[in-house]
């Protein structure tokens, strides 16, 4: 795929309520207060509470992960934002406006990359970008299609019918929709999944650009390495609630957890007693692994204790605590897995 350029946010500050910093921008790129969603049953269904009043603050030029196991209601509370699905109460705000006041308005602040590839087959690229632009009111001298094509690297498919496109090139397309009309908000719903390393880094790579330029990108994902690689914020959402909303590097430490794996000059057959009790197990390496927490315990102490029982130390490492452990103590369940009751 190309390179990809980036491309310059909408600018509201003309339109949009005062903000704290100065810059006539609101503080928060996304507000929900008490944000419930309860699916009508149906005679086979019972209601499905989605989401149980979500109050949730996303800061304005974060890159931002929404996370959470399946049917926690992620996509759910996307669709709300992109006026797809009506919330039963609350309020939600989006740069600022409010979705129920001003409901045009707060669509054209955000742009959204749906998880479903849901493309008419029988427009191409260009078409597509131009209907949609079209929608947004976009004068055609204004339109920057050509642009977006080359900024996703569909330039040279521009007009191939959209049935004839790779998945990976649809998921393109929806990512090149988003952006027509500049939104200083893009919210991506699963835009990595079943999609090659390829075309994944350079997706990222474009929107930590966009982001770079101000934009608020929003994300979800299954992939928890990505989101800890790429995000400055992170939620965790579980059966329709916030069990989790900070900065990465605050949220992780307060997980208090390190590993620390020591191989010694001689690897042990069985672990000896002393490291036993600390608690200590052998990997499949013969290494020795100790958990433990950094706010009680300090490095110097294990080795110590280590060295007290006759072990001699050739190596160490230490780890933090990852975003995977951090969703599994809150959530019970790895993030691909499914919520029983979902
Ligand atoms: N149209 C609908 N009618 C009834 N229930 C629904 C509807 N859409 C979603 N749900 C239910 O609402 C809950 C939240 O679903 P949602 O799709 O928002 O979760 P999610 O976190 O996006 O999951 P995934 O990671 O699988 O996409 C699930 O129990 C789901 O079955």
């Amino acid at each position: 795929m190309s390179l990809l350029t980036p491309q310059r946010p909408v600018d509201l500050r003309d339109e949009l309520p005062g903000s704290s910093d100065g810059s006539g921008l609101p503080a928060f790129a996304i507000e929900l207060e008490g944000l419930t969603k309860v699916y009508a049953g149906s005679r086979r269904m019972l209601p499905k509470r989605a989401l149980e009043g979500v109050d949730l603050k996303i800061p304005r030029g974060s890159f931002f992960a929404l996370l959470g196991p399946n049917g926690a209601g992620k996509s759910t509370l996307i669709n709300i934002l992109a006026g797809l699905v009506v919330k039963t109460s609350g309020t939600a705000h989006v740069f600022g406006v409010d979705i129920d006041a001003h409901p045009r308005r707060a669509r054209r602040v955000i742009g959204v990359v749906p998880q479903e590839l849901n493309l008419d087959a029988f427009f191409t690229p260009r078409e597509a970008l131009e209907m949609q632009a079209g929608l947004y009111g976009i004068p055609p001298a204004e339109r920057r299609t050509d642009e977006i094509l080359a900024a996703v690297g569909l330039s040279d498919k521009a007009d191939a019918y959209a049935r004839s496109l790779s998945g990976g090139m649809r998921r393109r397309l929806l990512v090149a929709k988003a952006l027509v009309h500049r939104p200083p908000v893009v919210i991506l719903d699963e835009p990595t999944a079943g999609v090659d390393v390829e075309l994944r880094r350079s997706l990222w790579a474009y929107m930590q650009e966009l982001n770079r330029e101000g934009v608020t990108v929003v994300l979800t994902t299954h992939y928890l390495e990505e989101a800890e690689q790429l995000c400055d914020w992170i939620a965790i959402i579980d059966k329709g609630h916030v069990v989790a909303c900070d900065r990465k590097e605050q949220l992780l430490r307060q997980l208090d957890s390190k590993e620390l794996t020591i191989t010694l000059a001689q690897a042990p057959a069985v672990l000896p007693p002393a490291l036993a009790a600390m608690g200590a197990e052998l990997d499949g390496l013969g290494r020795v692994v100790v958990r433990y927490r950094p706010s009680r315990v300090q490095v110097g102490q294990i080795l110590e204790q280590v060295r007290a029982s006759g072990c001699e130390i050739a190596d160490l490492a230490t780890r933090e605590a990852d975003l995977e452990a951090l969703f599994l103590r809150l959530t019970g369940k790895r993030p691909e897995s499914e919520d029983p009751e979902a």
